[in-house]
């Protein structure tokens, strides 16, 4: 963990060797953020993250699952369905502990996060929530959740929230975190903070806005609507409607489809890619200017350019 205190939001290291520790920057006086190209921690120094673990792990219950698949395809279940998926202190440090394995997972192309038996996830488990009611401890978790689900989003894997069923509170958050967001015909992402007397603070409302602007995010927040697939599609938020059938795998066969036009070729390429996007999201043009360079780097004269060149690839 890199911890380097600033006032202010402008540190910023860029680092030439892409391959390794990329991009640091510190946001405030309370936290830090390193981003390396495999890794990224978070800090506030005023919160511990330890005693939060220890109150986490008294919620057991449902598991988060990870298959890798040797075409560099992985899957995420959020498996708790007896409670419709919600989250269990345990399942936020297993998502956690999953997230790690992918960033050390060196030939991941794609990532799909669903929900077990028909349904994606309804945000955090009350019973815990209601449990950890004081501001202190609720700031804990969301630190907690921010840092986990930040890593997920900075992954060098395109990833996929694959929505069928509900998506309520933290499992709206949750789609946020991933690169696109899929949903079935009879699919909702609602964020339904505001009728719990909250907003987000699993970083959703920050990401949200991001990906749909602050008009849509006040409409979706404000008035806790209901994102069907054709608004979602509407408003940016959904990138593609797939057919509401009966059986998990279907859905899931279905979403795998979908990523693999985007994952197919060498996983240097894919990973590059999504790097360049990255920068690009989180970076100001400068510093995602250099980082666009280091990226290519690792790159250019590579096995696939030179394979390309070699072919005399045209592109009809
Ligand atoms: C980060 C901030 C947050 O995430 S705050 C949490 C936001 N989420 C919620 O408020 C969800 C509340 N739940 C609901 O609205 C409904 O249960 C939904 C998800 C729509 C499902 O409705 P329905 O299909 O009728 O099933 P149901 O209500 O009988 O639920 C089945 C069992 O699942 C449970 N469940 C559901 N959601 C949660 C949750 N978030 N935490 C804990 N348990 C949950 C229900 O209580 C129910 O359990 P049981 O069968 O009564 O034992």
């Amino acid at each position: 963990m890199v911890v380097t205190r600033r006032r202010t939001f402008s540190a910023l290291l860029i680092c030439a060797r892409f391959g390794q520790k990329c991009l640091s920057w510190t946001t405030s006086s309370r936290s830090a953020v390193r981003f390396e190209s495999r890794n990224v921690r978070s800090s506030h120094t005023s919160l511990s993250a330890g005693d939060i673990r220890e109150k986490l792990r008294a919620f057991p219950g449902g598991s988060i699952d990870l298959k890798k698949r040797e075409s560099g395809m992985a899957v995420i279940t959020i498996n708790n369905p007896a409670r419709m998926n919600a989250f269990s202190g345990s399942m936020m440090l297993e998502l956690e502990e999953r997230v790690h394995e992918l960033e050390t997972w060196s030939e991941g192309k794609g990532v799909i996060v669903q929900g077990a038996a028909g349904t994606f996830c309804s945000g955090s488990d009350l019973n815990a929530v209601r449990a950890i009611s004081n501001p202190q401890d609720g700031m804990k978790m969301c630190e907690f959740m921010q840092t986990t689900l930040t890593r997920l989003l900075r992954l060098p894997l395109i990833s996929v929230a694959l929505v069928e069923g509900k998506a309520l509170g933290g499992g709206a958050e949750l789609t946020t975190a991933c690169d696109f967001r899929l949903m079935t015909s009879c699919g909702v992402i609602q964020f339904v903070h505001k009728q719990m007397g909250l907003v987000p603070g699993w970083g959703g409302a920050s990401r949200l806005v991001h990906i749909v602007g602050s008009q849509n995010s006040l409409k979706l927040l404000a008035g806790a609507k209901k994102v069907d697939p054709e608004f979602g599609k509407q408003i940016g938020l959904v990138d593609e409607v797939l057919h509401c059938t009966s059986g998990e795998r279907n859905t899931l066969d279905q979403g795998e489809q979908w990523l693999s036009q985007f994952i197919k070729g060498p996983e240097a390429v894919i990973r590059a890619v999504k790097r360049v996007v990255l920068s690009g999201r989180e970076l100001p043009l400068e510093e995602a200017l250099t980082a666009e360079r280091n990226v290519f780097g690792t790159v250019w004269g590579g096995p696939a350019n030179l394979e390309a060149l070699a072919l005399k690839t045209k592109h009809k």
